[in-house]
């Protein structure tokens, strides 16, 4: 005779409990980064073109960067391109090889975050 036993069936997973590694953080942030700096693009061309149109045009732009809202996007947009080459550089990096053990990995990650966090300080002494 063969007893049927109750399988026990997969847990719904609690996205509150699970603790992304630091390298995993840092690989999707760059990934966001990516984007946000894509969408810019169109953005600060845009800006670029009405700045080079005319006196008025330039004039125009100048206006729009004045406002603190505008000047923080600005210092965002600039953060996230910094963030995206600094941490890219470091994608290129481990695909020459370096920082791949768990180790030495975080250690690039934190590294990344830090020289980051340098670039943004420095991206806001250039938008204010
Ligand atoms: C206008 C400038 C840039 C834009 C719009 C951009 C955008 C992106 C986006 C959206 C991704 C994600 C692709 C994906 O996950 O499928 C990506 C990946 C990547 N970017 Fe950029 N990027 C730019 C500049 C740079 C620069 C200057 C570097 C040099 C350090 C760089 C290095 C990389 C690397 C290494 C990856 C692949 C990362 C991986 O394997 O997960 N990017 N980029």
């Amino acid at each position: 005779m063969t007893v049927k036993v109750k399988k026990p069936r997969p847990v719904n997973l609690d996205l509150q409990t699970i603790r992304f590694p630091l390298t995993a953080i840092a690989s999707i942030v760059h990934r966001v980064s990516g984007v946000i700096t894509f969408v810019s693009i169109s953005i600060l061309l845009w800006l670029l073109n009405m700045s080079l149109s005319s006196p008025e045009g330039f004039a125009s732009a100048a206006d729009i960067v004045d406002s603190f809202f505008v000047k923080f996007v600005l210092w965002g947009i600039l953060t996230a391109l910094f963030y995206h080459i600094v941490v890219g550089i470091r994608h290129l990096m481990m695909d020459m090889g370096y920082f791949e053990e768990m180790e030495t990995g975080i250690a690039s990650a934190k590294v990344s975050f830090a020289i980051t966090a340098v670039l943004s300080v420095f991206a806001g002494g250039l938008v204010w």
